[in-house]
């Protein structure tokens, strides 16, 4: 079964090239982490304290303004930071979709790419050859598939990497916003395969400032807030702390049906 969990987790950013003292005198803003002033090397204190159980079946949505640590703790879930403070223990395959174009290659063939994004994420080589005909026609690339990815416009990666990111089967399931600001004609093509990745997937922790992509991918959320975990809930009452209104107000009962929002009553049963 696939779980992870973070027990009093920090992670810190030294920056040996900053000039401490107008970093020392900088306060705490809106944005971003806090920037410790003990050391004598400046530190971020990217996140604090991080106490996290995450099972299989979680959905969960990370709001918090800028810098506010989603994607470090993304990271740190990945396993891709280790805690500087505390420890964690991720039991699954995870999936780190951080950067739709990580690990694509200009130089090679389309098909070729599919290949090397999709080992990437976790997958064989043998699982992404039966897949490269269902990307092909979902991206639509036709013969563009054969010619190096340096041919392509910005948007005809965009298809091929959704194509790929949408074909995999991950046990964790790790979305860094950036799907979000895909062309929006196409993402409404790629939502139904974004739909049913998230259900394949075991478990989903997504870091989005978008309320309808949040309302259609999770069902509980966490809000940071300058490297701290500030609340944790359903997605509906933490959105309406975070944002201060409730962005499920006026929904009909079928659209919060369809968006898996309905409140679950004492016997399991939707309300
Ligand atoms: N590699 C790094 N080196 C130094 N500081 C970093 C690094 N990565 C993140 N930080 C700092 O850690 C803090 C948390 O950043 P993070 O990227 O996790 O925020 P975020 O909530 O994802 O923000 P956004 O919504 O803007 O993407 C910020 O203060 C940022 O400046």
């Amino acid at each position: 079964m696939v779980s992870i969990d973070v027990w009093n987790a920090s992670v810190d950013f030294p920056i040996f090239d900053a000039k401490s003292r107008s970093m020392k005198k900088a306060v705490l803003g809106k944005a971003g982490g806090k920037i410790g002033t003990e050391s004598r090397v400046p530190i971020i204190e990217a996140l604090r304290d991080i106490t996290l159980s995450l099972q299989h079946g979680d959905r969960v949505g990370l709001v918090g303004h800028n810098g506010a640590g989603k994607s470090t703790l993304l990271r740190l879930l990945a396993g891709i930071y280790e805690p500087t403070r505390g420890s964690s223990r991720i039991n699954g395959r995870v999936a780190p979709v951080f950067d739709l174009g990580v690990g694509m290659d200009p130089e090679i063939s389309g098909y070729e790419n599919i290949i090397i994004r999709g080992l990437f994420l976790g997958m064989t080589r043998k699982q992404m050859e039966k897949r490269v005909e269902d990307i092909a026609e979902f991206s639509e690339l036709g013969n563009y598939l054969s010619m190096p990815l340096r041919t392509y416009s910005t948007g005809m990666r965009v298809r091929l990497a959704l194509g790929v990111v949408t074909s995999i089967d991950p046990e964790i399931l790790l979305l860094d916003e950036g799907i979000g600001a895909v062309d929006a004609a196409f993402l409404d093509k790629a939502r139904t395969r974004l739909n049913d990745l998230v259900k394949r997937s075991g478990l989903l922790v997504f870091a989005s400032h978008s309320d309808e992509f949040l309302m259609e991918l999770c069902n509980s959320a966490i809000w940071m807030d300058h490297g701290q975990m500030k609340m944790r809930g359903s997605l509906r009452e933490v959105l309406t702390e975070y944002k201060g209104r409730d962005p499920f107000e006026g929904m009909s009962h079928e659209q919060l049906e369809r968006l898996g929002q309905l409140p679950v009553l004492p016997n399991g049963d939707p309300a």
